[in-house]
This record gives structure tokens, C-alpha cells and sequence, in this order.
């Protein structure tokens, strides 16, 4: 955390069920910027779920509505926190926005507790079915996706409020 402090959101990108979402509200409390979820955002924007979005229209139109949505947040002025979808980082034109405007952390967790934590989940088109078999083929296939970040921090043995409070510590102290 350096010079991108305050023209920069803070962005959180990861997999599945490494907290993303949940410290995104978490941090936003602590610094008492506003928190956006790009998952969420999409919903609202396109009024239906992203299962439904899947279901519909297939993965390709979920993920122009996703970079839409993306690009559009990252050019608001105010600093946000920002909860990425844990695909958001596949096009690279994202990932460009993303360091550009943002101030970009990963999150990563290892298999057995992204499994734990989202195994029970309905709202996850990419892991219904075996979720423990689609959660080990997509960590592959995205083994080196979010290395791009300025900063990554493995959240597995950390409650979300010890990942926010770390966070908000680091960007604290840079006055
Ligand atoms: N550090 C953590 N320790 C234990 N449970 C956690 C942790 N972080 C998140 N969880 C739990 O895991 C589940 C998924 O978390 P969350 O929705 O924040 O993940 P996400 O990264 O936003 O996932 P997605 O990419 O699908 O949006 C939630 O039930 C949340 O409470
Ligand atoms: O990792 C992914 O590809 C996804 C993660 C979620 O946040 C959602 O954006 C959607 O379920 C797809
Ligand atoms: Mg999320």
C-alpha cells in the first residue's frame, strides 16, 4: 500500500469463498467508505439473479455484464471498497481497470476450506453439482489468475474480521 492510497478503491479480487464479499462490508465499516458488490451490482442492474443470468443467457453474457459493471464502478470518484465476482479477473482488460483505478488485493484460501465454505451454497452456478470437484478443476484452470494484486493474503486460517482489520491497519497507517 503506497502511492495509490486515496485516488484508488480498494479492490478484492479471489476465488470462491475466500471472503470477498464478506470482508468487503467489513472494511467498509472500518474505513467508512462505501462498499460495493459487483455480484450484487449485476443482479440489481440486470433484475434476475446471475444463476438465472447463467441459466438464460450462458456464461459469455454474465461476463460482459460483469466488465460493465466493473468498468463502471471504477469510475465513480468517490473511493469505494470493491468485492469483485471471482471471475472478474479471467479478462485481462479487467485486470488492467482494476490496477489502474485500484488499489487490488487477493484473497486465496486453500481448497479444503474454499470447499467448506461454499459447498452448501445454491447461489454459485459454476459449482452446482459435485461443488468440491468444480471448486479443484477451477482453482487449476485459475491457478495464476489473481497473482496480478498488489498485495494477496491467505485468509484460511483468519476470520474475516481478522482479514479486515489487517487491511484496514496497513491502509491506516499510511496516514
Ligand atoms: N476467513 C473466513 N473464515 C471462515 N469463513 C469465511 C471466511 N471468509 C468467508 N467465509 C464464509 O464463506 C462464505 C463465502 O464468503 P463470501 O461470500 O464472502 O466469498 P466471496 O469471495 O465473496 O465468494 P464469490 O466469489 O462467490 O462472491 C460465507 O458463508 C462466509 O461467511
Ligand atoms: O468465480 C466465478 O466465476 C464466479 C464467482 C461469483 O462471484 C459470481 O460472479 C459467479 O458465480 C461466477
Ligand atoms: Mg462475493
Amino acid at each position: 500500500m503506497n502511492e495509490k492510497k486515496r485516488k484508488a478503491h480498494i479492490v478484492l479480487v479471489g476465488f470462491m469463498g475466500t471472503g470477498k464479499s464478506t470482508v468487503c462490508q467489513l472494511l467498509a465499516k472500518r474505513l467508512g467508505y462505501d462498499a460495493v458488490d459487483m455480484d450484487a451490482e449485476i443482479e440489481r442492474r440486470e433484475g434476475r439473479r446471475i444463476k438465472d443470468i447463467f441459466a438464460e443467457e450462458g456464461e459469455a453474457a454474465f461476463r460482459k455484464a460483469e466488465t460493465e459493471a466493473l468498468f463502471e464502478i471504477l469510475a465513480r470518484p468517490d473511493v469505494q471498497i470493491v468485492a469483485t465476482g471471482g471471475g472478474a479477473v479471467l479478462a485481462e482488460h479487467n485486470c488492467e481497470a482494476m490496477l489502474k483505478d485500484g488499489y487490488v488485493i487477493a484473497l486465496t484460501a486453500d481448497a479444503a476450506h474454499i470447499i467448506a465454505r461454499v459447498a452448501n451454497d445454491t447461489a454459485r452456478p459454476l459449482l452446482q453439482g459435485n461443488a468440491a470437484a468444480a471448486v479443484n478443476r477451477l482453482l487449476h484452470e485459475r491457478k495464476r489468475a489473481y497473482d496480478f494484486a498488489h498485495l494477496t493474503i491467505d485468509t484460511t486460517d483468519l476470520t474475516p474480521q481478522q482479514v479486515a482489520d489487517r487491511i484496514g491497519e496497513g491502509w491506516l497507517q499510511l496516514g
